[in-house]
């Protein structure tokens, strides 16, 4: 995965440097334009399967299988997860980003009570690290028993799962101005939430594993629930700016659910280095493997390097029109319409991982006496906090990109 950190990149390629949960890892990168992404690549998935019978949900498996060791990302379709609670989720989000700045920080300037150890600023955040602007916003709020739709008895919560139970009200009562915005999240989760531990469940059989194999360490799992917002550059700014929407990183957990607007921006680094595009697909959602289940499949399984990068599309799709209804009108409008043209971009993941107080090793399936476990059996929760250390920040998933020359 990780390129040599002294070996000088080959012509057409720069090194990028990575933070993981290891340290630093370098990557060598095609300075080639992202291209479009092959089925074989990035491939879409019918998941119809997952609620048929055994045979159909280990055919499923099958294809998950070979996705998620090929690439690590693939899209899914009826997935199940209905319409008008995605629409309702996106218009909360836009609900959220569209108040002022003061209104938004709000959220992070307020302190949990409980927290452990949460840091203002955290739940939304204009992240600036180097040179390089993450140009994105994002509003989170994390797993709690109190909403889990298999529903929970809070009196006989495991002691040891309770100091990983953040108990962030606060998320909600900053934003109880907002008509309808607690209900409409949880709702949206608690969907990703069925359909993740229904999908962890594919996983289980994809590994040689009994079905059930997972069932007892997501119970009370890591599940963070995201809103991503990535202000539109016009496109004097797209210009200039050398920012990206998100930079370059792996997720932490086992799976991400991404459900993305028809924006587009989202792009993966294969394994030779290329960047390629996973455009929006009507319809789907983007699944991809993070690093723990990586690490659990002994490798098997790939969390593979991502971004946003979001001013692509605007010149892709709407500088083209625009530039020609400039000429054909002849109209000024359109060209001041062309500096200004707002194209924000909305994404919503779901980061699913295992009860973050139970210690896993690599999977029994994972190892043999020619394949060794390369690692120790760390606990989810362990397991992001080393990565919040090593990356010097709690944010759910990122890392900035720095391209060293
Ligand atoms: O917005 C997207 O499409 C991807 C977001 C992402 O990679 C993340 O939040 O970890
Ligand atoms: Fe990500």
């Amino acid at each position: 995965m990780a390129d040599t950190i002294n070996e000088a990149p080959k012509p057409g390629f720069v090194r990028l440097q990575l933070r993981t949960a290891y340290g630093p890892v370098f990557r060598h990168v095609s300075t080639s334009p992202p291209r479009e992404a092959r089925p074989d690549e990035i491939p879409v998935i019918d998941i119809s399967g997952i609620n048929g019978g055994l045979q159909q949900r280990q055919e499923l498996a099958g294809v998950i299988k070979q996705a998620s060791e090929n690439t690590g990302f693939f899209y899914i379709k009826n997935h199940g997860i209905p319409e008008n609670v995605i629409d309702a989720a996106r218009e909360a989000a836009k609900m959220f980003f569209k108040q002022p700045m003061d209104k938004k920080l709000e959220v992070s300037k307020t302190r949990a009570s409980t927290s452990t150890d949460t840091r203002p600023g955290e739940r939304v955040k204009l992240r600036r690290v180097r040179a390089v602007f993450d140009y994105r916003e994002a509003f989170m709020w994390q797993y709690d028993p109190k909403y889990d739709p298999e529903q929970k008895d809070l009196a006989t919560i495991p002691e040891e799962v309770k100091p990983w139970l953040r108990g962030e009200d606060f998320v909600w009562n900053d934003t109880r101005h907002l008509p309808g915005f607690q209900d409409t999240c949880l709702v949206y989760w608690a969907e990703c939430l069925k359909l993740a531990r229904k999908l962890v469940r594919i996983f289980a059989l994809a590994l040689d594993l009994s079905e059930d194999y997972f069932d007892r360490v997501t119970t009370y799992p890591g599940a963070d629930g995201v809103f991503n917002f990535y202000p539109a550059m016009t496109f004097k700014q797209a210009m200039a700016s050398t920012d990206v929407g998100i930079g370059s990183h792996t997720d932490l957990q086992c799976f991400t659910l991404l459900w993305q607007d028809m924006i587009g921006g989202l792009q993966v680094l294969t394994k030779e280095g290329q960047w390629i595009k996973a455009s929006p697909i009507e319809g789907t959602f983007v699944v991809n493997i993070g690093d723990y289940l990586m690490r659990l499949t002994n490798d098997r399984m790939k969390s593979t390097v991502h971004r946003v990068f979001n001013r692509s599309t605007v010149d892709r799709y709407v500088f083209p029109i625009l530039v020609l209804h400039c000429l054909l009108d002849k109209s000024a409008l359109y060209a001041q319409y062309l500096l200004t043209i707002p194209l924000h971009r909305y994404s919503m993941p779901f980061f699913f991982g295992f009860n973050f107080n139970e210690k896993c090793g690599v999977l029994p399936s994972c190892v043999s006496e020619h394949n060794p476990a390369r690692y120790e059996p760390v606990s989810c929760g362990d397991w992001c906090q080393l990565r919040f250390r090593q990356t010097d920040n709690k944010i759910a998933a990122g890392t900035e990109p720095v391209t060293v020359a």
